[in-house]
């Protein structure tokens, strides 16, 4: 079933949940992620970034948005668990333009690079004619990069509470990511994770709307350690501990994007494949063992962030 994405996670946001959002690029980690999705029962988001959509269309942005809209809807059409398509970090209006054209479940505008009031008067602009489309939205408040360079982020870039009350009033707005401390990418936390919970729990007291963790992989280590095993050298990754997330989820997410852990057990299953079957070069057989990962990454998310059984 092809579902808006506000309706699933104000359901999530009622009832202490969460629900995972995958990255996708393609349609092997699709079917992988909807595989796993069934088996367990629960709705689910796919997402893609602008740059999965200009690679979709080989440059084509309405190409690629309008392939994602047409591989998502054949599969969401045919099964019963609830299944939104997202724009991840849509920075250009030209990409969300197209995939509100295309008819993606829901949009985010990530103008948290802008200040803060510029990123409202962007966002409430957007806000404004992705209702009009039926379109649900999602923006973002204080930066992520703050972890980046392994610097812990000043304070100046997490989420100001009483401004994402102010910012959610006026945008109107579905739901928000609050920049708590993670942040994209294999490399997060050089210590151990360090989040800010309390800013965390005043930003839905103070919104009460769904709340969305980016950079919320967990580097899981099984996976690290197989693709190092065949050749990769992911040397310092470190990731948000499933721990970590769990509370996050208590104290408010409902939305937990997930790329980097989906994109490294892909590529543990394919190094793993190629090497131990080196006269092998159908790409059917090498995908499906990358498939295989990832679609026991989809199904422990959904188990541990209470999604399994929720559709
Ligand atoms: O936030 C993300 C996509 O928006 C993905 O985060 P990770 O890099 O931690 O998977
Ligand atoms: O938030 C970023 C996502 O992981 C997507 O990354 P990407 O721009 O490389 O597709
Ligand atoms: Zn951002
Ligand atoms: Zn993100």
């Amino acid at each position: 079933m092809y579902v808006n994405t506000k309706e699933i996670l104000e359901k999530a946001s009622k009832n202490f949940y969460a629900i995972p959002a995958f990255n996708i690029n393609n349609l092997e980690f699709l079917i992988a992620i909807i595989e796993g999705a069934i088996e367990k029962n629960a709705p689910v988001i796919i997402e893609t970034s602008e740059g999965a959509i200009k690679y979709a269309g080989n440059g084509d942005i309405y190409r690629g948005a309008n392939l994602f809209v047409k591989m998502v809807r054949e599969y969401a059409d045919s099964v019963k668990i609830p299944i939104a398509l997202h724009l991840d970090h849509g920075k250009h209006l030209e990409y969300i333009a197209a995939a509100v054209k295309a008819g993606y479940s829901s949009v985010m505008i990530d103008a948290s690079h802008e200040e803060f009031e510029k990123n409202l008067t962007i966002t409430k602009e957007v806000v404004k004619w992705a209702h009009a489309s039926g379109v649900s939205v999602e923006a973002e408040l204080g930066q992520l990069s703050g972890i980046e360079d392994n610097v812990y982020a000043a304070e100046n870039v997490l989420v100001d509470p009483e401004q994402a009350k102010i910012f959610v009033e006026e945008t109107g707005v579905d739901f928000l990511a609050p920049a708590i401390g993670t942040s994209h990418g294999a490399f997060k936390f050089k210590g151990e994770a360090k989040l800010d919970f309390d800013r965390l729990k005043k930003v839905k007291e103070l919104t009460n709307i769904p709340l969305v963790l980016h950079g919320a992989s967990s580097v899981l280590k099984q996976f690290v350690d197989i693709a190092e095993e065949f050749g990769a050298d992911f040397g310092g990754a470190k990731g948000v501990p499933a721990e970590e997330i769990k509370k996050c989820v208590e104290l408010g997410i409902n939305k937990v994007n997930t790329d980097t852990d989906l994109r490294i057990a892909f590529v543990a299953g394919v190094r793993k494949y190629l090497k131990e079957n080196p006269k092998e070069f159908d790409p059917r057989k090498y995908f499906k063992e990358g498939m295989n990962y990832v679609k026991e990454v989809v199904m422990d998310r959904l188990e541990f962030l209470g999604a399994s059984g929720k559709a």
